[in-house]
C-alpha cells in the first residue's frame, strides 16, 4: 500500500489570500464593466484601468459533481454615488446554488431571483450566504476596506450574465456619507 500526503491549497482566512495550490486569478476592470453601473457618464469619466474586483480561484478539473473554490477580492470605491459591485450572474444551470463566505471587509450580497425580487444579505468576516439556485447574485463593498468572500460552487453551474442584460433591479448607493437602496429599472 502506497500513502500519499498532498499538501492542500491554503488561503489565509484574515486576507483571503491563497499561499499554495494551482490558481487561476482573474482581474475585472471599469473598462470591462460596460453597462453595469447605473451612471453611464461617471463610468466614463473613471480609469478605465482600475481594478475593480480579482478572482482567485483553485484550478481544479472540472469533472461531473466536481466544485470550485474562489475568492473574490473587490475593492472599495464608487462609480459616481453606486458603490463598486461584481458583476454578478445566474448559473447557467440555473438549479445549481453556491455557499459565499464573508472573510474581510463589509459590504452585501445581492440576491435577486427570476421574478425580479432582490434581497440582501450583510457580508461580514464569518458570514455565511447559502445562494439557492435560480438565484443571481452579485457583491457589493460598502466599507472603506477590500471585501473578501469565499465562494465554493458546482464546476457545473457555469455562468449566464446575458439573462442579466437589464441588470439588478436593486442599487446600493451613498447618499450624504450614508448607504442607501434604490429601485432601479432599466429603461
Ligand atoms: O462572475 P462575476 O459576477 O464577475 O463574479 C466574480 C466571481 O465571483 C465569485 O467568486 C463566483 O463564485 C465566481 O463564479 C465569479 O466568477
Ligand atoms: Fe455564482
Amino acid at each position: 500500500m502506497t500513502i500519499s500526503i498532498t499538501q492542500p491549497p491554503q488561503v489565509a482566512w484574515a486576507s483571503g489570500q491563497f499561499t499554495n495550490g494551482p490558481l487561476i486569478r482573474k482581474s475585472t476592470r471599469l473598462q470591462n464593466l460596460t453597462h453595469v453601473f447605473m451612471d453611464e457618464k461617471a463610468w466614463l469619466a473613471c480609469d478605465p484601468q482600475q481594478i475593480v474586483y480579482d478572482v482567485e480561484m483553485v484550478d481544479s478539473a472540472p469533472i461531473a459533481g466536481a466544485l470550485y473554490t474562489g475568492v473574490t477580492h473587490l475593492q472599495p470605491g464608487k462609480v459616481g454615488d453606486e458603490y463598486f459591485m461584481t458583476r454578478g450572474h445566474f448559473h447557467a444551470q440555473r438549479e445549481q446554488g453556491e455557499v459565499y463566505y464573508g472573510l474581510r471587509g463589509s459590504g452585501l450580497l445581492l440576491l435577486q431571483d427570476e421574478k425580479g425580487t432582490a434581497r440582501l444579505e450583510p457580508v461580514f468576516p464569518g458570514s455565511v450566504h447559502i445562494i439557492p439556485g435560480f438565484t443571481a447574485h452579485r457583491l457589493i463593498n460598502t466599507g472603506n476596506d477590500i471585501l473578501s468572500a469565499l465562494a465554493v460552487w458546482p464546476c457545473a453551474a457555469g455562468h449566464d450574465y446575458a439573462a442579466l442584460t437589464q441588470g439588478f433591479n436593486l442599487r446600493v448607493v451613498e447618499e450624504v456619507g450614508r448607504v442607501q437602496l434604490k429601485e432601479y429599472h432599466h429603461d
